[in-house]
Formats: C-alpha cells, sequence, structure tokens
C-alpha cells in the first residue's frame, strides 16, 4: 500500500498503536537496529540499598550485611549463612507492599536508559524477573517504570523470569549467570557491577560495565558491527 493512505489509516488508530507502527516503518527502511535488553534490579533500581535500608528498619536488634560485605546474587542465601531464620526475614522484605516502587534509581541509570532509547537505530527494553509472590511485584515494576522514564517506556517492559528466551543483542544485568531453557541465547551479556559481584574476577563470558558512568556508548557502538 502506498506511504500516504497508510499514515492516514494509522492517524485514526490510538497514539501508543501509531507510535509502534511508525517504529516498525522505521526499522524497515534503516536495516539493522541494535536491542538492548537492560535490567532492572541493581541496574537501574537500588534493590541492594533498598532492601538493606528496610531489612535495618524492620529487624532492628538483628544482624545484617552491609553493601561492602554483600557475596554471591542471592541476598537470601548470604542471609540464611548467618542464621537460618534471616533467609526467611530478608525475603519478607521484598515481598512487602511498596518495597519494588520505593526503590531509588542508580545513579545515571534513568538518564543512560532515556539516552539510549534516542539513539538512532536502538532499540531498549527493560528486562526484568519478577518474584514469585507476585500480589505486589509485577505492578509495582510497572509503576516504578512509569514515574522514572515516563508513560512512553510501558511499552517497552519485558517481565519474566527466564531472560534466555528473550531475543536481544546485548543485555546488561548485575547476575553473572544468566541461566534458563535457551543454552545459546542471542544477546551478549554486560555484566553490570554490584556489591555482590564486584569481587569476581574478570570472565570471558562477559564484559564489565562499572557504573552508568562507565562507557555504555562505546559498549553498544562495539555491539553494532
Ligand atoms: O536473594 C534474592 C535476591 C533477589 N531476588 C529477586 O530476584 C529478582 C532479580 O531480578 P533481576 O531481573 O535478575 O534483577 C528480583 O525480582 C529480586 O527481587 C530474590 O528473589 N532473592
Ligand atoms: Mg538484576
Amino acid at each position: 500500500m502506498p506511504l500516504l493512505p497508510r499514515i492516514l489509516r494509522l492517524v485514526r488508530r490510538d497514539t501508543s498503536s501509531i507510535y509502534c507502527q511508525l517504529r516498525c516503518l522505521s526499522n524497515m527502511s534503516s536495516g539493522k537496529r541494535l536491542r538492548v535488553l537492560v535490567d532492572m534490579d541493581g541496574v537501574i533500581a537500588d534493590f541492594e540499598g533498598g532492601f538493606l535500608k528496610k531489612y535495618r528498619a524492620r529487624y532492628p536488634n538483628e544482624p545484617f550485611i552491609t553493601l561492602e560485605d554483600r557475596r554471591g546474587f542471592w541476598v537470601s542465601t548470604q542471609y540464611g549463612q548467618i542464621r537460618s531464620d534471616l533467609c526467611e526475614k530478608a525475603i519478607s522484605i521484598w515481598e512487602s507492599k511498596n518495597f519494588f516502587t520505593e526503590l531509588e534509581p542508580l545513579p545515571g541509570g534513568v538518564e543512560a536508559v532515556k539516552e539510549m532509547a534516542k539513539m538512532e537505530n536502538t532499540d531498549v527494553f527493560i528486562c526484568t524477573s519478577p518474584i514469585k509472590y507476585y500480589n505486589h511485584c509485577p505492578y509495582e515494576k510497572y509503576a516504578w517504570v512509569e514515574k522514572h522514564l515516563g508513560p512512553d517506556f510501558l511499552e517497552q517492559i519485558i517481565l519474566t523470569r527466564d531472560k534466555t528466551v528473550v531475543t536481544g543483542d546485548v543485555l546488561i544485568d548485575d547476575k553473572p549467570d544468566i541461566l534458563g531453557v535457551e543454552p545459546n541465547p542471542t544477546w551478549d551479556h554486560v555484566l553490570f557491577t554490584a556489591c555482590h559481584n564486584k569481587h569476581l574476577p574478570p570472565s570471558p563470558a562477559h564484559r564489565r560495565l562499572l557504573s552508568w558512568a562507565d562507557d555504555w556508548k562505546a559498549i553498544l557502538e562495539s555491539k553494532r558491527h
């Protein structure tokens, strides 16, 4: 169909649909686009800082682990190693209402993601795993994205507990081992440095992004070729 009637047909639809269709047209005319998947907890939202603050407020007489002493991705596992009941106490923090909505943005993350989304030939998705206790978490993750990245970004959310089945060129994520049913995910994992992974030795499996002050643009450029 010629372009003009096609655009006229589009304007009759709602704005988000128009946005999606125009993006598809743009994809078709500009060739290869880079698809960047950005994790949320520990990458743009301060899960560890938010957890420690609320844990200490709720359990002021219990031992806690400073961010400096955090080791291993699973907070609950490390707390369980101090005393078995502390594992459940840790879990009770992120299962609470408002835990995810009230997470502070990590420095520079929101700005970087907004800038990335405006780059030519670049599609950015927030790719995040909800907890299985779903009463609050999925809703609150959407609310966080709307609040910090804006309502247009609600189109860009991927909630999944298996990121290996998501297609993309790059996944920026603080979890060192991202496993799932797909043994060969399409994306290259860029490990975002966090308190729990900063001691891990360099690995050929992934490059690191030390923080959002690090050169994320160079990483993306290197993935375009
Ligand atoms: O000890 C922990 C620490 C984190 N979680 C949850 O895991 C996911 C992590 O999501 P990513 O998309 O990989 O950042 C998040 O929902 C945390 O709440 C956990 O269950 N136990
Ligand atoms: Mg994470």
